[in-house]
């Protein structure tokens, strides 16, 4: 087992073996609530990973555990192959949480300052500020920034430790257009020189945008892993809908390509790879009309991977 962490980020040697982030059958519970139902996830150094998923998905709580602020139920965590707080302690990790830890009557620099004097070693606060580019309201208070404004600021409280692994929950929020853009054009720099990065989101559009990977999570549970585009092949399937009183719902689901067969009311509805199949089979075996035939969308398969039908796309 290894017990020493690398000095420093992803610059060749054991950093480009060891995972940044490995979960070995993590669960969580709160009681009666299981919050985490068993994570098995690997993290690799350099890797900027979205964990998406509706509210209540257990984001916050897995992202909680990989700080150490709270233990698995069962399983374990390891962050650069250290116990999270270990890994932390030796300034390898940052975070930026979706609320707290600001200062209302500081200003910007102030606080980059006064975090920065908590390190025995930071960058330079001015980088810092310029990285998440808020240079030009250094100098005003916090309880003046926008809830964007303040996220950014405590995005430049996380880089001031140059840390191998930052971890993002909603990182966006509040943030306009501009703002995202910048933001995530400066984590894919620090990525490209080996940070790894973690965020939590509810977005589709930002996962697929910003990820190199994307791990899908609906209650507790890994349901897809893969690139933005594997994602999307899980949706490259069509729905063949059809008026049909008394559909033959078994023969529907065995015809090559179906992944599954709905009815509601007079209409059947059909989720296939291969629509010319069904259409042909509806139309000529049967005396279903009014066929419509539409394509799936990342959001939908979304909802369908996570099951759930009320939040699942919220952008
Ligand atoms: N301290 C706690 N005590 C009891 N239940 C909790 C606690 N923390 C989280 N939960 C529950 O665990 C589940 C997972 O919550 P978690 O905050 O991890 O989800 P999430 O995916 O981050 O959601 P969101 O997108 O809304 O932030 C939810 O049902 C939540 O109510």
């Amino acid at each position: 087992m290894t017990t020493s962490a690398p000095e420093h980020l992803g610059s060749g040697g054991d950093a480009g073996t060891l995972a940044a982030v490995s979960l070995t059958g993590v669960t969580k519970d709160f009681g009666a609530v299981h919050a985490v139902r068993g994570i098995d996830l690997t993290i690799r150094p350099g890797e900027v990973v979205a964990f998406l998923g509706p509210n209540g998905a257990g984001k916050t709580t897995t992202i909680d555990m990989i700080l150490g602020l709270s233990a698995p139920t069962t399983g374990e965590v390891r962050v650069l192959g250290l116990e999270p707080r270990e890994a932390i302690a030796r300034g390898l990790v940052s975070a930026v949480m979706q609320t707290g830890g600001l200062l209302k009557d500081l200003t910007v620099r102030e606080t980059v300052e006064y975090t920065a004097s908590l390190f025995a070693d930071t960058r330079p606060v001015e980088e810092v500020l310029a990285n998440a580019g808020i240079t030009g309201i250094a100098d005003r208070l916090v309880q003046k920034c926008s809830g964007g404004e303040q996220q950014r600021l405590r995005f430049a409280m996380a880089l001031l430790s140059d840390p191998a692994l930052l971890l993002l929950d909603e990182p966006t929020t509040g943030m306009d257009v501009e703002g995202r853009r910048a933001f995530w054009s400066s984590i894919r720099t620090d990525a490209e020189r080996g940070r790894t990065v973690l965020f939590a989101t509810h977005y589709l559009e930002e996962a697929d945008q910003y990820a190199d990977r994307i791990v899908l999570v609906s209650h507790g549970r890994i349901v897809a892993d893969g690139t933005g585009s594997e994602i999307k092949a899980l949706a490259s399937g069509r729905t063949v809908r059809a008026t049909l009183a008394a559909a033959d719902t078994e023969a529907l689901a065995a015809l090559a390509g179906v992944d599954g067969v709905e009815v509601r009311g007079d209409s059947v509805l059909v989720h296939t790879k291969d629509s010319d199949a069904v259409a042909r089979y509806l139309l000529n075996e049967t005396d279903a009309r009014d066929l419509e035939i539409t394509a799936k969308g990342l959001e939908e398969a979304f909802i369908n991977l996570t099951g759930d039908h009320a939040e699942g796309g919220d952008q």
